[in-house]
């Protein structure tokens, strides 16, 4: 991990590209078949590209009883304990309905209606994470979305991970198909004869599905188009150097274009996590993964005040900051961009991961500048409600009237005047 002065104005606006255009084609082969075909292109897909050849693709009651029975009963309770967290955090995000009544007999408001539909997509092989399940299901069903679709690809055995079946058994979601990739993101858009299609479709996944997200938004809504996972760390020398190190490489085990930045003030601080990291790397199953990412994406930025660093972090825009002073709320006005922010040295990354409640689900790519983690919000549509009485229509009718002729839109003005006639 080099150490870099921020004086030497390093770029730290990060862009990770997502496909290329052959990819893109295939992809919209892929929507067009399934759009087409249905099921039959689902399952010719999914024997082309996962190597499974199955002709019922749902999960069935036994194979959630399996995953079940699999796993020991203290992992099941943990499960349960985080996801009760992760919906008490979501159930304060619920907003009301609201109708406001003036003495004319007006009455304005915002009627908030649940989307009836939502897909998820979970991820195959090392990335099919049961915390990921959660973070996708729980906002929806918080926010009152009726029927919840969850699709994943099948492992070469043609069965979906145990823990992605138990977290979605924990949650009650019964809906769950054994398809990936663009196939399975057509489905959810479009429906086939056994997947009911979706109004928005969110989840992470691989380049084809990245794809496949864009190519059918606007038919359907989705959430965001996540690159791989970030993290910066904003520490002074308070720090432990061995801790800073561990949450650095959290991340960085994820994918190899995953990136973790420390931004200190403190020469020293600097030199012993680059130690530190360079030292716990080899302890690590997935050390190929980590090294490839702290290389290529892995900074330790060191400033010249705090205020610099304050800055660096507000130009990063990451999508996990980690602020490890001694008094760090008195840091927290000042940081504009930031997915998830982590307080004090307890507060390590992993875990918002996968218990203390906030969705995991954040702005990558520099994003946080405009976007903000995935929310009840995101399952939720508003109407606006307009009642205007007979008073309030007699007092301003004449001005709505004006207002549309100077449009140029005479019926507009029409359909007001008509109703002088009740009051004449
Ligand atoms: N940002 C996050 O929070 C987060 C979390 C988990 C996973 N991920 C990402 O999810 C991805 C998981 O990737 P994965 O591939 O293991 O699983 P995946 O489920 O994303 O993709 C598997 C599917 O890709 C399709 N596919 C594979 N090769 C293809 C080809 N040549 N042409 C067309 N389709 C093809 C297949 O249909 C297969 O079912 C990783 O990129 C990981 O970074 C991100
Ligand atoms: N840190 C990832 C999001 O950036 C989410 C995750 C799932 N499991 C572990 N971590
Ligand atoms: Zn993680």
């Amino acid at each position: 991990m080099k150490i870099i002065r921020k004086s030497d104005r390093v770029s730290l606006r990060r862009r990770v590209e997502q496909g290329t255009e052959e990819q893109r084609k295939t992809v919209q082969t892929i929507i067009g078949d399934v759009k087409a075909q249905g099921d039959k292109a689902v399952l010719n897909y999914t024997e082309r590209f996962d190597g499974v050849k199955i002709d019922q693709y749902k999960v069935s009651p036994q194979e959630f009883e399996e995953a079940y029975e699999a796993l020991d009963g203290e992992f099941v309770e943990i499960l349960q304990e985080a996801a009760t967290n992760i919906r008490k955090f979501h159930e304060k995000q619920r907003p009301a309905s609201w109708f406001d009544a003036s003495e004319d007999g007006t009455i304005l408001g915002q009627k908030i209606t649940a989307i009836e539909a939502a897909g998820v997509y979970v991820p195959g092989g090392t990335a099919a994470y049961p915390s990921s399940v959660f973070m996708n299901v729980i906002p929806a069903q918080v926010a009152g979305v009726e029927k919840i679709v969850m699709v994943t690809p099948p492992g070469k055995d043609g069965k979906v991970p145990d823990g992605v079946l138990l977290a979605a058994h924990i949650l009650g979601v019964e809906d769950v198909y054994k398809v990936g990739g663009a196939q399975a993101i057509a489905a959810l858009a479009y429906g086939t004869e056994s997947v009911p299609a979706v109004d928005k479709i969110t989840g992470p996944g691989n380049v084809f599905v990245a794809l496949a997200k864009r190519e059918v938004f606007g038919d359907v809504d989705i959430d965001m188009i996540a690159g791989p996972s970030e993290i910066a760390i904003l520490a002074d020398d308070t720090a432990l150097a061995s801790e800073v190190a561990a949450d650095l490489l959290s991340q960085a085990e994820h994918d190899a274009r995953s990136s973790s930045v420390l931004v200190t003030t403190s020469q020293q601080l600097a030199e012993q996590v680059q130690q530190q990291v360079k030292d716990q790397l080899e302890e690590l199953p997935r050390a190929e993964i980590a090294r490839k990412s702290v290389e290529d994406y892995g900074m330790i930025l060191l400033c010249e005040t705090w205020g610099e660093a304050i800055t660096t972090v507000n130009e990063i825009a990451p999508e996990h900051l980690e602020i490890v002073t001694d008094d760090p709320f008195q840091h927290l006005g000042k940081i504009k961009n930031a997915g998830a922010i982590f307080l004090g040295p307890y507060s390590s990354e992993p875990v918002g991961d996968y218990f203390a409640g906030p969705n995991h689900v954040l702005p990558t790519n520099g994003t946080a500048r405009f976007s903000s983690p995935l929310n009840v919000d995101d399952f939720l549509k508003k109407s606006s409600v307009i009642s205007y009485s007979s008073e309030a229509l007699k007092k301003h009718g004449d001005k709505i009237a004006r207002f549309a002729r100077l449009e140029g839109l005479e019926a507009h003005a029409k359909a007001i005047d008509t109703r002088k006639e009740r009051w004449k």
